[in-house]
This record gives C-alpha cells, sequence and structure tokens, in this order.
C-alpha cells in the first residue's frame, strides 16, 4: 500500500494526517494505523486523522489514537483537521465539521491560532480527591502541590489511575495539574493518554478539562495553560447548574511536513 501523508502538530501532540476524500484509506485496519503511528516502525505520531467529506458539514474528521483504534474526541487534533482543511482549500477562516463527539465550529485567526468550539460539558464529577469531566473525552483531573509537577513520572502514576478498577473498561485520559504560583502564569499540565499509553506533550481536551475544574477553583475564563509542548488557551462560561458552555480551546496547529509511506517487506 502506498500512502501520500501530512504530518502535523498542536502543541507537541502530532498526527499523521491523511486527505481521506476519496474515502480510499482502510479504516479498518488497526494494525495498519498502529504500524504507521510507531515512532520506530511506521512514521511516528500520537494518532491518525482522516479528513472526510460529509454532507451537511465542510468535512468530517475520523480520529485513531497511536494503538490504532478509533479515540474519542480529540482537541489537538481537531484544531490540526482545521488547518489541514484550510490548507487544502476545502474551507477558509471559518468551518462547521463532525467529530466523533458531535458538531464543531471553528475559526482561523491570520496568525494561524485555530479556534475550536468544544462540546458543552454537562459539569463535573469528584473522584476522591480528584475531578473527573468529559470533554469529548474522559478525563481525571489530579491537582498537585506546587513544584511537585516536573519531577513527576507521569507515565507510571498515570498508566496506575488508567488500569485502576474504577476505569480499566473504558480507560481515562490523565491530568496533573499543578496552579499558578504568581498572576499572570499559566496553569502547568502533564497528560497520559489513553490510546497512546503514555505522556504525551499536551491533550486538547485535557487541558480543556483542566480549565473547567480549575475554574471550580476560582479561575476565571479564559485560562492559560501550559503543556510540555507549549501553550493552549481555554475560555468558556460557567453556568449556575454546574455545567460549561461556549467552551473553546484555542492555539497553535502547525503542518511539519508531507510524505509517501509505503510498505516495504523483506530487504528492498
Ligand atoms: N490528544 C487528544 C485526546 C485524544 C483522546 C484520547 N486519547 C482518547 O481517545 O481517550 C486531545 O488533544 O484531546
Amino acid at each position: 500500500m502506498t500512502l501520500h501523508f501530512h504530518k502535523y502538530q498542536g502543541t507537541g501532540n502530532d498526527f499523521v494526517m491523511v486527505d481521506d476524500r476519496a474515502r480510499q484509506f482502510p479504516a479498518d485496519d488497526h494494525a495498519l494505523v498502529r504500524r504507521l503511528c510507531d515512532r520506530r516502525l511506521g512514521i511516528g505520531a500520537d494518532g491518525l486523522i482522516l479528513l472526510r467529506l460529509l454532507e451537511g458539514y465542510d468535512f468530517e474528521m475520523v480520529y485513531f489514537n497511536a494503538d490504532g483504534y478509533l479515540g474519542s474526541m480529540c482537541g489537538n487534533g481537531g484544531r490540526c483537521t482545521v488547518a489541514f482543511a484550510r490548507y487544502l482549500g476545502a474551507i477558509e477562516q471559518t468551518t462547521s465539521f463532525l467529530a466523533a463527539d458531535g458538531p464543531h465550529h471553528a475559526s482561523i485567526d491570520p496568525d494561524g491560532t485555530v479556534h475550536l468550539r468544544m462540546q458543552d460539558v454537562a459539569g463535573q464529577q469528584a473522584v476522591e480527591e480528584d475531578v473527573f469531566l468529559d470533554t469529548g473525552s474522559p478525563h481525571l483531573v489530579r491537582f498537585l502541590p506546587a513544584s511537585s509537577l516536573a519531577e513527576l513520572n507521569v507515565f507510571a502514576e498515570g498508566r496506575a489511575i488508567r488500569y485502576n478498577d474504577r476505569f480499566r473498561e473504558r480507560g481515562t485520559n490523565v491530568n496533573f495539574v499543578e496552579a499558578p504560583t504568581a498572576a499572570g502564569q499559566p496553569w502547568q499540565v502533564r497528560t497520559y493518554e489513553r490510546g497512546v499509553e503514555n505522556e504525551t506533550f499536551s491533550c486538547g481536551t485535557g487541558v480543556t478539562a483542566v480549565a473547567l475544574a480549575a475554574s471550580r477553583r476560582g479561575a476565571s475564563s479564559p485560562i492559560h495553560l501550559r503543556t510540555p509542548g507549549g501553550d493552549l488557551r481555554v475560555s468558556f462560561e460557567a453556568r449556575p447548574d454546574g455545567s460549561f458552555t461556549q467552551v473553546y480551546l484555542s492555539g497553535p496547529a502547525t503542518r511539519v511536513f508531507e510524505g509517501r509511506w509505503e510498505e516495504v517487506t523483506g530487504n528492498r
């Protein structure tokens, strides 16, 4: 099989991006998606995204995690897919598209910043000392004491939560957070991602969950968040019943390179 692909990254969360408007990609081939995302044996990415045509929308975003299986909503992937649609000439400055969690609107600033409207969020649940929210994908948010995030073993701690008795079956993404120590500083976030089963440089639905959880701790919209791969902004309106609306995730989405992948067997 020969595949023409593009590589995108949004604050270091990286994706193999495929223009599948002709619907030729074998989306049921989980092993193929896994090989393409493999950082040693393939192109290397946290996930693979198909951009497909869909009636009533500018496009559909079909998102696979690096494990080869369909994921739930991907915020950084959504921003990258919007940038890709613009690169392909399929949209101009604004768009409406369908993703795993439903319809989304987005716009692109002249500097390339993509503002992605997320689904309204019903509320949040306390899980012992932590908070659980669904921002299109499931997220556990754990607030840490000052100066503990940099040294944290996110892989080990995140994996232990993702596979505990509560989450093992459906899985969850796990976000570790440090609050700003001075006004104007960002919230710092590191995320263990379900489906990648590792720490990623950034998670868009993750920082959205963190921002909404932080608002219950006194933070007000818009909230500035820093991930190992870069900075994101989340704005929202908090409703008195505990839900959130007008939730926007904003940040850069960059096309890194494009290429042709051809599966080589034997010693060619
Ligand atoms: N990196 C993503 C999150 C993708 C969803 C996730 N790994 C899952 O299916 O649970 C983001 O930017 O939101």
